[in-house]
């Protein structure tokens, strides 16, 4: 990986909330960069940054101090518009509560991303049933979302994640209340999108999980430890 070029450069980035009782610095003084095809984690103690950096990763939060690039791009100089544009066309995200739309049945809350991203509705119901099959949820693909189980939400929203062929996908807590046989298959889910050239990029507390990561980044009240 040494030679791949980088994805994500973060330099001194601080991120603060400010509520009326005091100020939260989530992130502080994070640097560190991440190549293209990279494999990481990030880990930590319960509110020590990691969701608020997934999100500053899946340019969710760019209000931020310090330098975010992402392909070489100034994240701050970005609008709005182009950071979701950005999203759309090279990040996959899985949240850690899923957002499946309640209102659309599985293959169109895949098939949505791929929609809005070349405007072509067969095409995207295509890739998004050639995806569900993939991960073998050909029998649910009319279902509709809220009656699935925990692991099958995980796995529609990673496939969902996936539609558009990301540069990246970042998982919050992608095994997290799921049975061991879901979870396997959701971390090989992800190294399969690794081993076609997404870098992935996953929160965890789970130690088995963090075990099979090359690289983990740490983090500790808000700063990158070693
Ligand atoms: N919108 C917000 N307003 C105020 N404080 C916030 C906000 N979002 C996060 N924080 C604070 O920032 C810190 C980091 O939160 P974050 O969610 O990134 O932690 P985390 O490591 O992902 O935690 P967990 O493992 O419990 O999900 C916490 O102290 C949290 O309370």
């Amino acid at each position: 990986m040494a030679n791949a070029p980088v994805l994500y450069e973060l330099a001194s980035v601080t991120r603060t909330f400010r509520t009326p009782a005091l100020d939260v610095r989530a992130l502080d003084d994070v640097s560190f960069t991440l190549a293209e095809g990279e494999l990481a984690a990030i880990a930590g103690p319960s509110g020590s940054g990691k969701s608020t950096l997934l999100a500053v990763l899946g340019l969710l939060d760019a209000d931020v101090s310090g330098e975010v690039r992402m392909r070489g791009k100034s994240v701050r100089r970005m609008s709005r518009r182009e950071r979701a544009r950005a999203r759309l066309e090279g990040i996959g995200l899985v949240f850690q509560t899923f957002h499946l739309l309640p209102a659309l049945d599985v293959r169109h809350n895949v098939a949505l991303p791929h929609w809005k991203l070349h405007g072509h509705h067969g095409r995207a119901l295509a890739r998004a049933e050639a995806l569900l099959a993939e991960l073998g949820l050909e029998a649910r693909m009319r279902h509709d979302v809220t009656r699935l189980s925990g692991g099958e939400m995980q796995r529609v929203a990673i496939a969902r994640a996936l539609v558009n062929d990301p540069a990246v996908v970042l998982a919050d807590e992608p095994t997290a209340n799921l049975d061991e046989a879901s979870a396997a298959s959701v971390v090989s889910l992800l190294g399969r999108a690794n081993a076609r050239g997404a870098a992935v990029v996953v929160c965890t507390h789970d130690t088995d999980l963090l075990a099979s990561f090359p690289r983990v980044l740490r983090l500790r009240h808000g700063r990158m430890v070693l």
